[in-house]
């Protein structure tokens, strides 16, 4: 039975779903030296923002098939470490959008009326009212940094609050803002007219300290900043300052560069001007169930050998359409294992060509299915749909995809053509009704056989007396021929025999075949 490792606390809805197909290790505050020592027993690992995946642990993580992340970032996880080891990362993309919307605009309301610091006074025994004046949001501008998912929500509730929106996001267009009723405007701007300004972005390179010294110096006095985002889009020092010195009026947190956030972080040390939380943003027992049943469903199908969703790592395919294509993906790999192993050695170059029906559909998961195959000899399990890529790219595979839907011998059909040390080998494939597979031609010579696991291919002469003379030989060593078939262009020309064999073939036989009168070069196949 297939384990699995939950690290950060989790609904258990979730743990419900993943008891189904695994044991479940719920195991939380795990230092990090005791998760590397473990993870080698695990199938998948789910987390929340709690544990940090580092590289250390990926590597150790020799029987890990999934990363499941409860939430929407990933930047938690190594994902490049991940992807060269073959694991799937998913998340929850959706699941704790509204909740997160919702805190945020939690953070800007009750950091305008104080209500934090107002709540401990009443609790301490006050009755003080003339501290706590506050401010309104009503036709104040919002600016909203990231018009994402969460970012958009907050639009449309902070639009029916009476807010003015200002929004920058280099990756929308102007017609998704419009449709949201935000100015997309660039980001200086932006700082420079809005009264508060909400953060939802992700933690990049681009957006490291993305608001500093520089950027609180062209806010306005009065202007309030909220990050429900990720910390480390803020220089918190920076803000210290800016809070402290009255360049900017206030701000609320939810994330920190550091979490927990440092005893003596500056941050804490502001009083009325700051509003602080743990990293609630997707703390509702709505956003924890939605969370956990997406990523344990997926961990569950990842687990039956079944796609997932929203996986971050492999080429982005939506259900329907990966269904849809199924049956062309095994006949990708099917192909790629087929060219490879008669490519022999090195292969340099693949040319996937696209044919018939199949030319109208996503390429990228075909080119996947056929690089997982034609990898498949050298790296066995290791390859798989996560890595195919980047192993190609790491051995230098040159891949180049073409689309042919004037090709309509099949409904749909993949040629492949891989070029290497050894010469070039070309097989094209495809599905007879929705799922049998067929080789419908090997080095250009028409066939139309059925892969099977072990099979011979020879290229001879068309003259009478060879596939007897291959025949008897297949004999003499106890092989069983399941099926045989010859393909060829010209009568007495060049032709290529298919055998379908019931066994492996034994140690030197295919030297034998290749002595052969008329035979020019053969390959056994394992598929
Ligand atoms: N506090 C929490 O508990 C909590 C909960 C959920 C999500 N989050 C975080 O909130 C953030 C937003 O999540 P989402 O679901 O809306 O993601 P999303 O992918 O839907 O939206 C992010 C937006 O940021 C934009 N963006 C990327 N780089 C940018 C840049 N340099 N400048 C401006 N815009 C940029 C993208 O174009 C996108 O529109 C993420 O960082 C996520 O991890 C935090
Ligand atoms: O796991 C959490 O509670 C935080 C989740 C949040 O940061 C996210 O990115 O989804």
């Amino acid at each position: 039975m297939s384990k699995v490792l939950v690290s950060d606390s989790i609904d258990q809805v979730g743990i419900d779903i993943l008891s189904q197909v695994a044991q479940v290790d719920v195991k939380i505050g795990l230092p990090p030296e005791e998760l590397v020592r473990i993870i080698p027993e695990y199938d998948a690992l789910m987390i929340r923002s709690g544990t940090r995946v580092t590289q250390e642990i990926i590597e150790a993580a020799n029987n890990l098939k999934i990363i499941g992340r409860a939430g929407v970032g990933v930047d938690n996880v190594d994902i490049p470490a991940a992807t060269r080891k073959g694991i799937v990362v998913v998340n929850s993309p959706q699941g704790n959008t509204i909740a997160a919307a919702e805190h945020a605009l939690t953070m800007m309301l009750s950091m305008s009326r104080y209500v934090p610091d107002a709540n401990q006074s009443v609790k301490t025994g006050q009755w003080d009212r003339k501290s706590f004046v506050g401010v309104e949001v009503y036709k104040k501008t919002l600016g909203i940094v990231g018009l994402g998912k969460i970012g958009s929500h907050v639009a449309a509730v902070a639009k029916a609050m009476g807010m003015k929106l200002l929004a920058y996001d280099p990756f929308i267009s102007q017609e998704r803002a419009d449709q949201i009723g935000c100015r997309l405007v660039d980001l200086d701007l932006l700082i420079q007219e809005s009264d508060y300004i909400t953060l939802h972005i992700p933690k990049t390179k681009e957006t490291y300290h993305l608001f500093n010294a520089e950027v609180f110096a062209k806010m306005k006095p009065t202007a309030r900043l909220i990050n429900c985002a990720r910390g480390g889009v803020i220089d918190e020092t920076a803000l210290a300052d800016a809070l402290r010195t009255g360049q900017i009026a206030g701000a609320a947190l939810d994330v920190f560069e550091n979490e927990p956030l440092e005893a003596d972080s500056p941050l804490r040390e502001l009083g009325s001007k700051i509003v602080l939380t743990p990293h609630l943003g997707a703390s509702t027992e709505e956003a924890q169930v939605n969370v956990a049943i997406d990523v344990a469903e997926q961990i569950r199908d990842v687990l039956l050998g079944l796609p997932a969703r929203s996986a971050v790592n492999i080429p982005g395919l939506y259900p329907d359409v990966l269904e849809k294509l199924k049956p062309y993906l095994q006949l990708a790999e099917t192909l790629g294992n087929l060219v490879g192993q008669l490519a022999g050695g090195r292969v340099d170059f693949l040319d996937v060509r696209l044919q018939g029906e199949l030319a109208g559909t996503s390429s990228q998961a075909v080119v996947v299915a056929s690089l997982k195959g034609l990898l498949s000899q050298a790296l066995r399990e290791r390859v798989n749909y996560v890595n195919a890529g980047i192993e190609a790219k790491e051995r230098g595979i040159r891949v180049i995809e073409t689309r042919d839907a004037s090709v309509t011998d099949y409904t749909g059909s993949l040629h492949l053509e891989a070029k290497g040390s050894l010469g070039t080998h070309s097989v094209t494939g495809a599905l007879l009704g929705d799922h049998e597979i067929r080789i419908t031609s090997v080095d250009d010579f028409p066939i139309n056989v059925p892969p099977t696991r072990y099979m011979l291919f020879t290229l001879h002469r068309d003259v009478p007396g060879i596939i007897g003379n291959i025949g008897s030989l297949l004999g003499r060593f106890n092989v069983n021929i399941a099926s045989m078939q010859v393909g060829r262009k010209i009568v007495r020309g060049e032709a290529v025999m298919v055998l379908s064999l019931d066994d492996p073939l034994p140690e030197g036989i295919l030297a034998e075949i290749i002595k052969v009168s008329g035979i020019r070069d053969a390959y056994t196949v394992t598929l």
